[in-house]
């Protein structure tokens, strides 16, 4: 709802709507109600409009899209028509975030005063849809085409003294400072001022003039940062109205524009990507515990054992969340150039003004350097993160349980080895869980947490809360090898390089990924992550070409189908962007440059087995990529590994950066629909039959369609739960 008050002359309209303010429909109701009281009472000069609680609106109320009642009037276009058409001067009073139809709102207002620690945007793109409150015409009309293109085709939200350096905000107040008092003040020194350039629909747009340059520019732009998405593309077309129609006629294209996003199912998408992210905060170990009743441990200090990569990056992003940070390596050459690096990146970060003084100083002071175990047997939680063995992981887990306080948690970052066995090593298994965080572990948004069969519900309350202490997106799973993530990505690998045998060259598997949205496809990424990590696994497999003895079938291992292109890689030295080569060749860029040496490779691979590579069409490629993966997903659910689809469509978009706007490899399974998806693994299946168990379709995926068609994702999980209650 929305109160309406009187401070003498002034009319105050507080929308109040917890936690965010969003404009539900009962809101809009609401408002236009007051507006109309307010117009009418002639005791009042001028009109503040403001947000109770934490914020002013945010927007849109985002849960009644793709419902019926986000089109019942009065909408949020029409209230900004009542806004610019009062005869009173109109104040916007911003504090917290001004978002979406928030800020449309504001736009509607005569004038805009804003705390200076508010933020302001329009990030409806990130919903996949568009600015549909006047936005996409009033922006540009105060801030510019150019400025305007950026903020809406990219979303992002601006510190309010931004929007007043660009003539967005009329007047700031400094923190601390009473923002609906001085709104009050402000707005009754503008009566009797005039308003007609005040109303926003009556301005040009200031650079129209340059308008197809810009155009150009920002759709060049957004092709190369938002690939494949339909949304940034359709918000630069609409914006350009704004500089080539009336105000009216651009209305009309941004309602179009609108109409055809919401039509899509990228806002579908994103509008699930969206939520996906905050349930997955709402995490389930089922028959342990949940997020609603476990009580995390109070974590004061955090030790990182191993200051590789992964550990220097781990020790980043504790120091940040403001732990004091134990950092260990038993070599002291090892333990030096680790501490320097970390120093180096705090004193980078302030440099970028991406942290405070005091907050680098706060965090140089908190570093502890340790080349003991026993220097950290008070802390209260440890994350190893030294080399991918389990032998190495158990000796270190088997020395910290003897050194730790027995409350102490310790945690490693394994990115696929068995919790179980590493807590086996203690004697305290319920204090053991899984950290598996991505490289480079202070950049990467995503945590995989990982709970062992004894893992206590408070450990992995508290690994949980220490990933929302560190900002990540976590998600919780059960213990597989490969967990979630690399479970289901191991096959994306291994189809890939069939495909390379059968039909194609690494670079036309990459353009179909690529063009389906991805930032680079699996053989840059093979390149740019080392090719020499997949083959220390498949070496600690034992089933690298070079491992195998004489008479060995290179296309087998047992009865299992096998392509050895990524060993010859490896073994040629190839290894990827680090040495200039790989699936690509780089020459003193980033920029991969397919290779004649690499088609020879395959060449010759294919001459030696008699294969004729044929013609494939870039939807086999992007199907035989992304459905094991999808199969496999299902899988993981119905062994309980994933409580939930969208755990595992968050781990896909944060950790391997899977296209948003696609929504994650389960929520695009189910834009296709599951029964085609099933269709085309069943056909796989019946071809390759036990040489490739990936394409084995998953029981639940079969049940499902079976059963029930496509059911809406929401729907999986109570449906499984219901049918295995039942039998
Ligand atoms: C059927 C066909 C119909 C056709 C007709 C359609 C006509 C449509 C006309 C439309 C007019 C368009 C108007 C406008 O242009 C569109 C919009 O405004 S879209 C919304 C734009 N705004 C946003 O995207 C902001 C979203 N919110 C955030 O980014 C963040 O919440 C925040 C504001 C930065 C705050 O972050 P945090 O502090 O971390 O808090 P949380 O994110 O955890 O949020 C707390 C809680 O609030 C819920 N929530 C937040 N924003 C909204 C929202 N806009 N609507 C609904 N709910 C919201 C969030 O989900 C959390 O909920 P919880 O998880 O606690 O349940």
């Amino acid at each position: 709802m929305a109160l309406y008050s009187r401070e003498d002359d002034v009319a105050i309209i507080a929308v109040n709507n917890p936690p965010m303010n969003a404009l539900s429909h009962h809101v809009r109701k609401d408002l236009i109600k007051f507006l109309k009281v307010a117009e009418a009472d002639e005791n009042v000069t001028a009109i503040v409009l403001c947000g109770d609680g934490r914020t002013f609106p945010v927007g849109a109320d985002i849960k009644e899209f793709h419902k019926s009642v986000s089109a019942l009037g009065p909408t949020i276009i029409d209230i900004v028509h009542a806004l610019e058409k009062s005869s009173k001067p109109t104040v916007a009073a911003i504090h917290g975030s001004a978002l979406g139809g928030g800020l449309e709102l504001a736009l509607g207002c005569h004038y805009r005063i804003a705390m200076s620690t508010s933020k302001v945007g329009l990030p409806e793109v990130k919903l996949g849809i568009l600015p549909g409150a006047g936005g996409t015409q009033r922006l540009p009309r105060v801030i510019g085409l150019d400025n305007a293109m950026k903020w809406i085709a990219y979303g992002h939200h601006h510190p309010a003294g931004v929007g007043a350096s660009l003539g967005l905000i009329d007047r700031i107040v400094a923190k601390g400072g009473d923002i609906r008092r001085s709104a009050i003040l402000f707005a009754r020194s503008m009566v009797g001022k005039g308003l007609g350039q005040r109303r926003l629909s009556n301005v040009s747009v200031p650079d129209a003039s340059k308008v197809e340059e810009l155009m150009a520019k920002h759709l060049k732009e957004v092709g190369l940062r938002t690939r494949g998405a339909l949304a940034p593309v359709v918000c630069l077309q609409v914006i350009k109205s704004s500089a080539l129609l009336s105000y009216k006629d651009g209305l009309e294209s941004e309602r179009q524009g609108m109409m055809t996003l919401l039509a899509s199912s990228e806002s579908k998408a994103q509008i699930y990507s969206f939520f996906s992210e905050r349930q997955v905060s709402k995490w389930n170990a089922p028959g342990i515990a949940n997020h609603a009743t476990a009580k995390p441990m109070q974590v004061r200090s955090i030790a990182v054992v191993g200051l590789g990569t992964m550990g220097r990056g781990i020790a980043i992003s504790s120091l940040k969340a403001g732990k004091k940070t134990y950092v260990v390596e038993l070599n002291s050459k090892a333990l030096a150039a680790g501490v320097k690096y970390i120093r180096g990146y705090i004193e980078t970060m302030k440099k970028r003004a991406q942290i405070s003084e005091e907050q680098a100083a706060a965090m140089q002071s908190a570093i502890i350097p340790v080349s003991s175990y026993n220097g950290i047997a008070n802390v209260d939680l440890v994350i190893e993160a030294v080399f991918e063995n389990m032998k190495i992981k158990k000796e270190i887990f088997g020395k910290l349980d003897k050194v730790c306080k027995p409350s102490t948690i310790l945690a490693s970052n394994t990115s696929t080895l068995d919790i179980d066995e590493i807590a086996s090593a203690t004697k305290r298994p319920e204090k053991v869980a899984g950290m598996h965080f991505f490289a480079p572990a202070h950049i990467m948004l995503l945590l995989e947490n990982i709970y062992g069969r004894k893992s206590s519900a408070e450990t992995i309350a508290t690994i949980m809360d220490i990933g929302k202490q560190m900002k990540k997106i976590t998600v919780l799973v059960g213990n597989c090898v490969g967990f979630v993530g690399n479970r289901m990505y191991g096959y994306y690998t291994t189809e890939s390089v069939f495909i390379l045998e059968e039909a194609a060259y690494p670079e036309q598997v990459d353009k179909v990924l690529t063009d389906y949205g991805f930032a680079m496809g699996r053989f840059q990424v093979g390149d740019l992550s080392g090719n020499d990590i997949g083959y220390k696994i498949r070496t600690g497999l034992g089933i690298t070409h070079k491992q195998q003895p004489a008479g060995t079938p290179e296309r087998k291992r047992g009865v299992l189908r096998y392509c050895p292109l990524g060993d010859f890689l490896v073994e040629k030295g190839r290894l990827g962007l680090k040495v200039g080569k790989g699936w690509y060749k780089y020459e003193g860029s980033r920029t991969p440059i397919p290779d004649p040496e690499v088609r020879k490779i395959i060449d010759e691979y294919r001459t030696r087995h008699h294969i004729v590579p044929r013609d494939i069409s870039s939807e086999e490629v992007l199907q035989r990529m992304l459905y094991p993966l999808i199969n496999e997903g299902f899988k993981i659910l119905e062994e309980g590994i994933a409580a939930n689809p969208w755990d595992i469509d968050m781990i896909y978009q944060y950790g391997y950066a899977w296209p948003r706007h696609t929504g994650g490899p389960m929520y695009y399974a189910f834009t296709i629909g599951l029964p085609q998806v099933l269709k085309v693994i069943e056909e796989h299946w019946k071809a390759a039959g036990a040489s490739e168990p990936h394409w084995q379709p998953s029981t639940m995926l079969t049940w499902l369609v079976e059963n029930h068609g496509n059911p809406d994702i929401s729907q999986w999980m109570p449906l499984m739960q219901k049918h295995k209650s039942k039998t």
